[in-house]
């Protein structure tokens, strides 16, 4: 199988798109020139068909691998009983092109390689036109396929066999060679290479500079930073919109149906990943994802999405990908995402908690922007009381989730304190009716007495992790006894192994097939809600098995299947990362 384990992929991105790269030295899975675009590597959810480029051992190999310092350079060496060689990956920051470039160093002996570079366009459907050519007097291999133009550059190119290109070649100790693959639209004259070392340099040196804003008390500080790290590499640099994951349909059921595309802008995510920034002290991003928002969502306020592309185009049709065998034969293979018809009421409350907690950073509000805010706010107050389909994006019957009853509140209570705060004009006396009329009928209707526990929604007695959220936004004191038989009911039920799924598919709730692992953004959640209540030790326990779970790069996919101790879902996912970063934020103000 061309598919490693989840956990075996590591990161490279430009800001603009990512790759992913397995323990083997395959990158599996590249979709150029964006987040969102079709791969050309495609293998991750196929096989090496589908399109990959390797390089590694023809010899039996160990793989060891960091990141340099804090960048997003990977640095993987292979050891064979021949001698060792290190390849350092990286992906510089372009101007209108993309490129891969990988940087190959003996280091001691004498080590038999392989290059296999397969590309495909289209998700591995499409076999481009590949010839040879040559561009400032060196040859290139190109491939083209409609819009795409892909350029392989290096010391030696290898053959076309069976369209695929190979080759072998000895590397040793004190050896060095570069190879790059750059992609320019196909009407463009190809550029010269960007393979060079000060640009390597550049891209790393840049990157520490970011991380070392990040503050210095926090718990697994290298963890938080890593964590930091990939956030960024998940927020295209041009426009500011932050996608959920750079991939599409790594399943959360092996073999099952539950495959999503998450290389969109969820608002909900992105509000989220925007705090744990801005929690960390990156102001600035928070900017840009805010001048992001204003953007997609300008217009009426009755056409707000819960999801956007990132430039903040509104189509995304969701639709398979037949030809694709998917992760582990995880079908089908989707591409867009059909919740983004949805109706997700917690998304207002979630913008409305980040721009505030965007504002008291010291970020400037403008008029235009309050003005956005007061007509999404407004809007909402003409169908505050309709049900929907929940921040799982469950798609069923519309219900009144008590997670989203209270993101209604939420909306309403920062739109009412950025009124009260910065004098801006607002209907204010109807907001305050409402917000105090929703939370009464939480209170009311989302509590079961008997279980003494908030439920998942109105019409159940069944409780979800989303739940854990109510101290967090201040919609109740996290010890309140209401808030303690929460937890402890979301312990008694929810936990596996240590870790906390979302909710009980057994109920039926979602209406899919098949069933799925701990959620690790709920399992970080319950740390922040036990510091909330004050079981400080338990929740640096869970933190720390928690912390534990990263891969050997730190990175975290979606979720995590405790029995065969692998990860699940797509990956690396902004959910986990972010609320990890939350988590470890607020451990530290407790402390
Ligand atoms: O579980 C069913 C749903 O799964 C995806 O949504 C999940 O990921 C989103 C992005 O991280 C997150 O915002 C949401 O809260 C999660 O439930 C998928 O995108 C949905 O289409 C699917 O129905």
């Amino acid at each position: 199988m061309a598919q490693q384990p989840i956990e075996d992929y590591a990161l490279l991105g430009d800001r603009n798109t990512a790759a992913l790269v397995g323990r083997n030295g395959s990158i599996d899975w590249l979709c150029l020139p964006r987040f969102d675009s079709p791969a050309c590597f495609a293998a991750l959810l196929g096989t090496e068909e589908h399109g990959h480029w390797q390089f590694c051992p023809v010899e039996e190999f160990e793989t060891t691998r960091r990141y340099v310092g804090n960048s997003a350079a990977l640095e993987t060496t292979f050891t064979t009983s021949t001698g060792s060689v290190t390849i350092l990956d990286v992906m510089p920051i372009g101007d209108g092109r993309a490129d891969v470039v990988r940087h190959i160093t003996g280091v001691t002996g004498t080590v038999l390689m392989r290059h296999e570079w397969v590309v495909r366009a289209a998700y591995g459907k499409v076999r481009p036109w590949v010839h040879r050519r040559h561009v400032d007097e060196l040859e290139v291999i190109v491939a083209v396929a409609g819009p795409d133009q892909l350029a392989l550059r290096g010391p030696r190119l290898p053959h076309a066999v069976d369209h695929a290109h190979r080759d072998e070649f000895e590397v040793s100790a004190g050896d060095e060679l570069t190879f790059s693959l750059t992609w320019v639209p196909s009407w463009v004259e190809l550029p010269a290479s960007i393979a060079d070392r000060p640009l390597i340099e550049e891209t790393i040196r840049e990157s520490e500079t970011w991380t070392s804003r990040c503050r210095q008390d926090v718990p697994h500080r290298d963890v938080v930073v890593r964590s930091l790290v990939t956030l960024r590499h998940l927020t295209h640099s041009a426009t500011g919109g932050i996608v959920a994951a750079p991939t599409t349909s790594l399943p959360e059921d092996f073999g099952g149906e539950r495959n999503w595309d998450y290389r969109f802008c969820w608002l909900r995510d992105a509000s989220l990943t925007l705090e744990a920034l801005v929690a960390g002290g990156f102001t600035e991003e928070a900017g840009l994802w805010r001048d992001w928002l204003l953007r997609a969502v300008a217009g009426d306020p009755e056409d707000l999405q819960i999801m956007y592309t990132v430039d903040g185009s509104r189509e995304l049709p969701e639709r398979t990908l037949d030809h694709l065998p998917g992760y582990a034969d995880s079908r089908p293979v989707r591409i867009g995402n059909g919740a983004v018809d949805q109706k997700q009421s917690d998304v207002l409350g979630e913008v409305m908690i980040a721009l505030d907690v965007a504002r008291r950073a010291g970020l400037e509000t403008s008029q235009d922007a309050w003005h956005l805010q007061r007509a999404l706010v407004d809007d909402l107050a003409t169908h505050w009381q309709e049900p929907d389909n929940g921040l799982w994006e469950i798609r069923g019957p519309l219900r009144h989730f008590t997670h989203s009853r209270v993101m209604v509140w939420a909306a309403f209570d920062r739109g009412i304190r950025a009124a009260q705060d910065h004098g801006f004009e607002c209907s204010l006396d109807r907001w305050i009716e409402i917000r105090d009329a929703v939370r009464a009928e939480v209170l009311e209707r989302g509590f079961n007495a008997e279980r003494n526990t908030f439920t998942q929604h109105y019409d159940t007695t069944e409780v979800d992790a989303s739940l854990l959220v109510l101290p967090l936004v201040g919609f109740i004191e996290g010890d309140d006894p209401r808030m303690l038989g929460t937890i402890a009911a979301v312990e008694n039920d929810l936990l596996r192994d240590g870790f906390l799924l979302r909710y009980r598919t057994e109920s039926g709730v979602d209406g899919l097939a098949g069933d799925e692992h701990p959620f690790l953004a709920c399992s970080f959640w319950l740390v922040s809600a036990l510091v909330a209540a004050g079981r400080l030790d338990d929740a640096h326990r869970l933190f720390d098995r928690l912390v534990a779970l990263v891969n050997d790069v730190g990175l975290l996919a979606e979720e995590y299947d405790p029995i065969n101790r692998r990860m699940a879902g797509n990956f690396p996912q902004a959910f986990s990362h972010l609320t990890l970063v939350q988590a470890a934020f607020r451990l530290a103000a407790a402390d």
